[in-house]
């Protein structure tokens, strides 16, 4: 029987081991984890991550050919394959802090393969990592080999949260970059033939090792590039009367261009868009190429635009103060059907109102307030580590309450902001909670889900990322 070992139980590793599982009965698949309290989790009804279908597919196969552990160690010497998918973060000190990837815990974990090992090993980088990180790992094996053979094998995940399951049963691609020797290539078939089990052969590319680990940065740097695409669009849109939804459309049925990925948002969040770009740029940067790293940092800049944009919209709609003011944030998850909160726009939305001096209540349906709390007190890239070994976060902010719906948030608040597109904020009872706001009462929808007529007949200020502006914003000075 195959054995195969994913060292980190995140959510990367947990759902892509769950399928492979699922889809090959014959494969016995241990997901190991350093972190004691995840691999509890993944062993309890109480899974560490929300994902739609998850749960099902772990059932399905958790104890028969799907372990989690925390014995790293001897399952990684067990395995024929091995998945490394620990946290790839950006570096917050030394050289290339704030850009570079930190390789900490794929070092430490290629150098615990190295230890333990008695057998040959196929290690794939499942992670996210630097182009040429299979080098350094090959080094680190080689130099540690006691003649045991590796090969490694870039093989990046393109799954999205929220969808994980679905982009796992049916990827558009997986991709597979490996070294082009004959051990290299017999290695490249025997991950080919784990995902053969259910992927159909066209969909299955195989390249050179740095081909693959390359195009899993370039992939997120061209997404994210098309949300600071439109959300530049949006801020014109909103100066000259167009609405970026419209404008979206017509240049999305362009067959060449395509109509998805081209919703404006008040930014991207998630763990890994930010990341990756920046560690794209300080590649670009290292190889000498700063025009082409000056390229892919706008995008980053325009994202970060957009948020305080955004903040700036609430602040000077409501008389330049938000000071004492109760404003209820609706969502806090970087995008619907998650509980995940890693770089969502919401951190920086409410840093920058709780600046401004403003009291937020706070409602998300997946999303907790000792995890509101923890993003809130946590500085920029702090939240990339394992759990266990994340600064302390200080107490809770006196000016944030987490409260448990949107009712609640809203009652007799100055203000609702939108920060994540779930379905349930669509079917609110709006004119229930205009009538238990302060007035004027103001939504800001940095979604744009809410229906901007009928909030306006039931006599809201509304202001819609990209829409035309209403005409109390109107009159205000253009914001940056
Ligand atoms: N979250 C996503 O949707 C995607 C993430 N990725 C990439 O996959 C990688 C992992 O991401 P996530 O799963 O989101 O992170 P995560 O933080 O959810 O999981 C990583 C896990 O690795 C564990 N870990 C760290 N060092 C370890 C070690 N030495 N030994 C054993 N366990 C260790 C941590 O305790 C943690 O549970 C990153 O490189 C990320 O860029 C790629 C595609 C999608
Ligand atoms: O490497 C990764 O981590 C993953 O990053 C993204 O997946 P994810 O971050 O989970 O979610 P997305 O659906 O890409 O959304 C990212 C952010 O962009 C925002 N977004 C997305 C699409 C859009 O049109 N507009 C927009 O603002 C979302 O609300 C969210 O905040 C990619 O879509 C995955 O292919 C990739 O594997």
């Amino acid at each position: 029987m195959v054995k195969i070992c994913c060292i980190g139980a995140g959510y990367v590793g947990g759902p892509t081991m769950a399928v492979i599982a699922v889809k090959c009965p014959s494969i016995e698949v241990a997901v190991v984890d350093i972190s004691v309290s995840r691999i509890q989790a993944w062993n309890s009804d109480q899974l560490p991550i929300y994902e739609p279908g998850l749960d099902e597919v772990v059932k399905k196969c958790r104890g028969t050919n799907l372990f989690f552990s925390t014995d790293v160690e001897r399952h990684v010497a067990e395995a024929d394959i091995v998945f490394v998918s620990v946290n790839t973060p950006t570096k917050t000190r030394g050289l290339g802090a704030g850009k570079a990837a930190d390789l900490t815990y794929w070092e430490s974990a290629a150098r615990m393969i190295a230890d333990v090992s008695k057998s040959d090993k196929i290690v794939v980088e499942k992670s996210t990592v630097p182009v040429k990180t299979a080098e350094a790992i090959e080094r680190i094996l080689t130099h540690n080999s006691k003649g045991i053979k590796y090969q490694i094998l870039s093989n990046p995940e393109f799954l999205a949260e929220g969808t994980a399951i679905q982009d796992l049963f049916n990827p558009d691609r997986v991709l597979i970059g490996g070294r082009e020797t004959a051990d290299g290539k017999k290695a490249v078939d025997a991950l080919k033939s784990v995902y053969a089990h259910w992927v159909p052969e066209d969909r299955i590319l195989c390249t050179n090792l740095w081909s693959a680990e390359l195009s899993k940065l370039a992939a997120n740097a061209f997404l994210a590039q098309r949300i600071s695409s439109v959300n530049a669009m949006s801020a014109l849109c909103e100066a000259t009367g167009a609405d970026v939804a419209q404008v979206a459309h017509a240049v999305g049925t362009d067959s060449r261009i395509g109509p998805k990925f081209l919703k404006a948002s008040v930014g991207f969040g998630g763990s890994c868009f930010q990341k990756d770009i920046l560690n794209l740029v300080y590649i670009c940067e290292c190889n000498g190429l700063a025009e082409v790293a000056g390229y892919w940092r706008q995008v980053i800049k325009v994202n970060d635009y957009q948020k305080s944009r955004f903040v700036n919209r609430v602040v000077s709609s409501m008389f330049n103060t938000v000071a004492g003011k109760k404003v209820a944030i609706l969502g806090f998850a970087f995008k619907k059907d998650t509980g995940d909160t890693r770089e969502t726009a919401a951190i920086d939305v409410c840093k920058g109102l709780i600046g401004d001096k403003a009291h937020l209540s706070i409602f998300d349906p997946q999303v907790g307030e000792a995890q509101i709390q923890k993003d809130l007190a946590l500085n920029k890239f702090e939240w990339d580590h394992p759990a266990h070994l994340q600064p302390a976060a200080a107490g809770a902010a006196k000016q944030v309450s987490v409260v448990r719906d949107a009712y609640e948030a809203a009652k007799g608040a100055h203000a609702v902001c939108v920060m994540t597109e779930w379905e349930e904020f669509k079917g609110l009872d709006y004119g229930r909670i205009y009538e238990g706001m302060q007035k004027p009462a103001f939504v800001f929808d940095g979604r744009n889900v809410v229906d901007v007529e009928k909030l306006r007949e039931i006599g809201f200020i509304v202001y819609s990322i990209g829409k035309p502006l209403d005409p109390w914003l109107k009159d205000l000075p253009a914001v940056a």
